[in-house]
């Protein structure tokens, strides 16, 4: 197999994202000890805007600029948390995922400074989270709580919280892994609890379409059952076309055997309603998986609580 001499990996600047380059460079330089990487860090608009994301362009707030960078061939290749890209289109023209990398933990964390657990917190505890999927789930089953808008990279996030302008955060426990402060960590809360968003935990590699040579040579970091997963969970929200303010959760697990499921939900925005649906593959592929869920949501009138919902 022919290499690249080099690869320049583009991302979003912030430490999380930085430390999810530096796991691809760290597999790519066992895959091909020869190879050389160069890190091109951009600032994306979901960086730089702090308030609500629906008053930009919402979905790909996260990812266009590093889009932009890889199709103007400034880069060959970005590194992005598939929860962040946007799976209501097709990817950007042009560009394909060339690998998921093993997937990391899908669970959120609660991080409470005093240590306290979700069902010990006090009433009027002020949860910092500008998510609708936390704020829905955390409306119904947590109602005394109450949520504050909070937006900024992970460490961000953090700092906001040292300076008391929230009482408790909920995170990704991937995310704090990958920052390394999972020491903040006061519980880690089950799906069942916290279902997470589609695409949790998991990273994509993507590349220019024609660049067969780095396809090549970046495929083999992928990891099958995660592939799976990401097809799985990505097709359920193309067929169910959420907005950027439709909570909506699920996730798809291969288990011990081999087989593939795929459990969602939709709620409405006060965490009300909730639409479930759980499905095998069995003899169905992923994407037909996917499809089938939604499927199973829009009878249960899915269209209408995500039409219904401002955005
Ligand atoms: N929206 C930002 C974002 N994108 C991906 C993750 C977590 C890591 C992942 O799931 O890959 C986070 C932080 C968070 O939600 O706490």
């Amino acid at each position: 197999m022919s290499v690249p001499e080099l690869i320049r990996i583009v991302s979003r600047d912030s430490p999380m994202a930085l430390a999810q380059v530096e796991r691809v460079r760290a597999e790519l330089a066992v895959l091909h000890p020869g190879v050389r990487t160069e890190v091109v860090p951009v600032k994306t608009t979901g960086d730089k805007w702090l308030g609500d994301l629906s008053q930009v362009e919402g979905k790909g707030a996260f990812t266009k600029e590093v889009d932009a960078a890889l199709l103007a061939g400034e880069a060959d290749l970005a590194v992005h948390c598939v929860k962040d890209v946007p799976a209501d289109r097709p990817l950007p023209a042009g560009t394909v995922f060339a690998a998921f990398l093993k997937r990391d933990d899908v669970r959120d964390a609660l991080v409470h400074p005093g240590g306290l657990t979700l069902d010990e917190l006090p009433a009027g505890t002020r949860i910092g989270t500008s998510s609708v999927r936390r704020v829905a789930q955390l409306a119904a089953t947590h109602p005394q709580l109450e949520c504050v808008p909070f937006r900024g990279n992970a460490n961000r996030r953090l700092e906001k919280l040292a300076a008391g302008e929230a009482d408790a955060l909920l995170l990704a426990v991937a995310g704090l892994e990958r920052i390394g402060r999972t020491d903040v960590i006061s519980e880690v809360l089950s799906p069942e609890t916290m279902m997470p968003p589609i695409g949790a935990g998991i990273l994509a590699l993507q590349c220019r379409e024609d660049d067969t040579e780095l396809i090549d040579a970046v495929s083999g970091l992928g990891d099958p059952d995660t592939h799976r997963e990401a097809t799985a969970e990505r097709m359920f929200l193309h067929v169910l076309q959420g907005h950027c303010n439709s909570p909506i959760a699920g996730y798809a697990r291969v288990d011990l055997s081999g087989e593939l499921s795929l459990r969602a939900c939709v709620f409405t925005p006060d965490g009300k309603t909730r639409l479930n649906a759980h499905e095998w593959a069995g003899r169905l592929d992923p994407a037909t998986l996917g499809t089938s869920v939604a499927v199973a949501l829009l009878r249960q009138g899915a269209r209408e609580i995500i039409d219904g919902i401002p955005h």
